[in-house]
């Protein structure tokens, strides 16, 4: 059974939709009045009072799903207005039909004349799959146009102006209310800029028969809440893993006492912090379970390194020559290892593989790992993740909205959880914290990747019941104990 947890790329929609037409009964006509049925269904079900509705119609087949969900709408005494660009006629065989046969059915249709009518609701079946450009033109004042009436939008598949491939957003494009997508769910409208625009959503699958999936893997799929085993009875603090954070330069000490507290709190039996003396009685004030240990040179971290099952390296560890010697001294380990922070800059600087790491990049630490800029990684945050993965063999969480985590061989997975209050310094020090603890716990890379990012999420969700905005690293690590329990059987 589909969900929307199972994402595909266009190539796989393209290919599932060629499978369903060869099946017996279906061919592309029934697989059109289908969704457009489906979004009749979904309109009505989400604005069940809606008298007058506006439907924004593209030349392709997105335009052709608008088509018949008008001829619905106006066959249940709906008034309804189809408005496309003067430009731009139906232009494939399918969507010319599905016009033609509102237009014999008495429906009116106008070419856009710089305003909307006015509705109760607008479905957006401009432009889906098909879009290869920012709109421009005649097309992207439709789309601000709809985006300035205060009417909630339907966007029919993708959003219009959302690259449904990669989450970008290549110039204007829709805000919807909900998007309803069809056949399988798509890769790009789960991350990135796309998210501000696809509002909630839903899928349906046109009744593609389950055979056409078969030898189908996603590309990439939705992060499922981890789980974890209740601890036995009988377990004690060596059984659940010993992290050792590394970090803390001179004038950068908040950095590792977050990563620390949030190692705690997932669950580490034991936390050792590596920092400068400086910062010690601060760790020692806020966190006494913590073992704090000033560390001047990289040597001194040697007897640190042998009693560790993990490391958190990064979190204000800055650049210069005391940075450098401990990262290299950490790296040298082969400790399962958070890359994180300045850390990532080093090895940006000293690329080599780390395939017992987890890198945990925002997008513009990506770029320096990948030697492009930032504005690319956001274009493709799937492919940033993936090419990370590949060039240093670790796992890989590249933060932001829909936090992409990947690692060689793997599906990449995508994150549902996680909310804009969590853009705030500290939070990943935090991410770092609580993925070291797993990692220190027996998790593999991946996994713990997963599961840290997933419980970090969910612990900043909880923490914005009291509001976003204001939201602090310190609420996030106060519900991470609760994120655990929901997810411990
Ligand atoms: N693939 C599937 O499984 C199904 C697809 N259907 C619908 O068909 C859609 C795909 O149809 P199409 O392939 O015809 O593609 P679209 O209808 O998404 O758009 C393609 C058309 O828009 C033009 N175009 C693209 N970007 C533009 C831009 N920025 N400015 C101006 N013109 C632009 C293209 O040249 C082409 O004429 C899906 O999104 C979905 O709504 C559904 O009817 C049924 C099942
Ligand atoms: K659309």
């Amino acid at each position: 059974m589909q969900s929307l947890s199972a994402l595909y790329d266009n190539a796989a929609l393209r290919e599932l939709e060629k499978r369903a037409c060869a099946e017996p009964d279906i061919d592309d006509t029934t697989l059109m009045r289908r969704a457009g049925q489906a979004a009749w269904r979904c309109l009505l079900e989400h604005w069940p009072n809606a008298r007058r509705i506006v439907v924004l119609a593209g030349p392709g087949n997105n335009g052709g799903d608008g088509w018949v969900l008008a001829r619905h709408a106006r066959d249940s005494g709906l008034d309804v207005c189809v408005v496309h660009p003067s430009s731009m006629p139906p232009r494939t065989p399918l969507a010319m039909r599905m016009a033609g046969e509102y237009a014999d059915a008495g429906g009116r249709a106008e070419a856009f004349s710089g305003v909307l009518p006015v509705a109760e609701v607008i479905v957006d079946a401009l432009f889906g799959i098909g879009l290869d450009r920012a709109p421009e033109g005649e097309t992207a004042s439709m789309i601000a146009a709809a985006n300035a009436a205060s009417s909630p939008i339907l966007a029919l598949d993708v959003p219009s102006g959302i690259d449904s491939e990669r989450g970008a957003v290549p110039g204007v494009a829709i805000f919807a209310a909900h998007t309803i997508q069809f056949i399988a769910a798509h890769i790009g409208l789960a991350t990135g800029a796309a998210l501000d625009h696809v509002g909630s959503r839903s899928l349906s699958t046109l009744d593609a028969p389950a055979a056409c999936f078969d030898g189908f893997a996603p590309k990439a799929e939705v992060a499922a809440s981890p789980r974890f085993p209740r601890r036995a009875r009988d377990s004690h603090k060596g059984r659940h893993g010993h992290v050792l954070a590394i970090g803390g330069e001179h004038g950068y000490g908040g950095a590792i006492l977050i990563a620390a507290e949030s190692a705690l709190r997932g669950g580490a039996g034991l936390v050792s912090v590596a920092t400068r003396a400086e910062h010690v009685a601060a760790l020692l004030t806020r966190r006494p379970e913590a073992m704090g240990h000033a560390v001047e040179v990289a040597v001194d971290l040697q007897p640190l390194l042998e009693h560790a099952d993990a490391l958190a390296l990064g979190p204000g560890l800055g650049r210069g020559e005391w940075s450098h010697g401990l990262f290299e001294a950490a790296l040298a380990s082969g400790k399962p290892c958070v890359v994180d922070a300045d850390a990532l800059n080093l090895l940006a600087a000293a690329p080599r593989p780390l395939p017992g790491a987890v890198l945990t990049p925002h997008p513009g630490e990506a770029a320096r790992l990948l030697g492009s800029d930032t504005a690319s990684v956001q274009r493709d945050r799937y492919a940033a993740a993936e090419a990370i993965a590949a060039r240093y063999g670790g796992a890989v969480v590249l933060k932001g909205a829909g936090s992409v985590i990947a690692a060689p061989g793997r599906t990449s997975r995508v994150l549902a959880v996680g909310n804009p209050g969590m853009a705030s310094g500290g939070m990943g020090d935090a991410l770092s914290g609580v993925i070291a603890s797993l990692l220190a716990q027996g998790a593999a890379p991946f996994e713990a990747a997963s599961a840290g990012a997933w419980l970090h999420g969910r612990a900043g969700d909880l923490a914005a019941r009291d509001g976003e905005a204001g939201l602090l690293a310190g609420d996030l690590i106060g519900h991470l104990r609760a994120a655990i329990a929901e997810c411990t059987a």
